[in-house]
């Protein structure tokens, strides 16, 4: 059974799902009321877009009302997991935030708990039970729409292991390795490697987890074009595009999931998660 904490969000299609009301109350605490009329021995899958304090407290006293109402196996599925770039204290007196949500999330006791292509390897060491569902079938999708002919990009290093995966899965489309710099004192993007030296026109997808404010990609875009890259795609599992879709202009088409939030209008192609898991 199904339990879909945003209404927007149903992403398993097929499944009976529990009925409920949510709300806030007056001084800013999330309840909710589950109807009592579903068989508490099946298993209950939550899913949730958690990108904030308020959604995970959401969560919690959603856990907390199953389990009073007797259901023992209870999983969960939250495509983005939140505070995942914060994988490692920069600068003394910054948290290890993705702990943080980890530790919660951990000590609810859930029997699985998914997550859609994780930022990096420290999400799922951190998390019980988790099973990192990765990029491929979305990749897929993106190459649907634009056609096989095209080299795989990948941002930087941290990316490589995972795309050279999807490449795989893909039959051996080719990979261009990409790295970035940042400056050690700001933490700014200073500069992008493109580690092959002609391109020949060849259409580009750059592939990676997150758009935040898409600096990594008009940056890496640029330096795609001085080695004459053709057409270029950007293909982004987790769509935050704080800055909007005008700053990403140099990109021929943009693809996404609503893994993080929906999107309105013709800017961004949504390949929605119901179709990839
Ligand atoms: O749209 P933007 O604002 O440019 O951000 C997007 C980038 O941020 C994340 O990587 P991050 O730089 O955090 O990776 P790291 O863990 O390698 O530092 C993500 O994987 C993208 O590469």
């Amino acid at each position: 059974m199904i339990l879909n904490l945003d209404p927007k969000f149903a992403p398993f299609q097929n499944q009976e799902e529990i009925k409920f009301q949510s709300f806030t109350f007056s001084g800013g605490e999330p309840h909710i009321k589950i109807a009592p009329d579903f068989d508490a021995n099946r298993k209950v899958t939550i899913t949730h877009r958690l990108n904030s304090f308020n959604d995970l407290g959401l969560l919690c006293v959603t856990v907390d009302a199953l389990r009073r109402m007797d259901v023992k196996i209870i999983d969960l599925f939250i495509p983005y997991f939140p505070a995942a770039r914060q994988d490692r204290v920069m600068i003394p007196g910054e948290p290890l935030s993705v702990k943080v949500y980890a530790d919660i999330i951990n000590a609810m006791q859930l029997n699985k708990v998914f997550v859609f292509d994780a930022h990096s390897e420290v999400t799922p060491a951190l998390l019980n039970n988790s099973t990192v569902i990765p990029n491929y079938t979305f990749i897929k999708a993106v190459l649907e729409n634009i056609g096989n002919d095209v080299k795989l990009i990948s941002p930087d290093g941290g990316a490589l292991k995972k795309i050279y995966k999807v490449s795989e899965f893909l039959g051996g489309v080719e990979v261009v390795e990409c790295s970035k710099s940042r400056d050690v004192k700001t933490g700014k993007l200073s500069g992008f490697k493109v580690y092959e030296d002609d391109l020949q026109g060849m259409d580009c997808l750059i592939v990676d987890d997150i758009c935040d404010g898409g600096g990594t990609f008009v940056g890496l875009a640029e330096e795609l074009k001085k080695k004459n890259a053709g057409k270029l795609y950007l293909s982004v599992s987790h769509g935050i595009f704080n800055k909007g879709f005008e700053v990403l202009n140099c990109f021929d088409g943009i693809f996404t999931t609503n893994s993080f939030k929906d999107f309105e209008g013709d800017s961004v192609q949504v390949i929605g998660l119901d179709q990839l898991v």
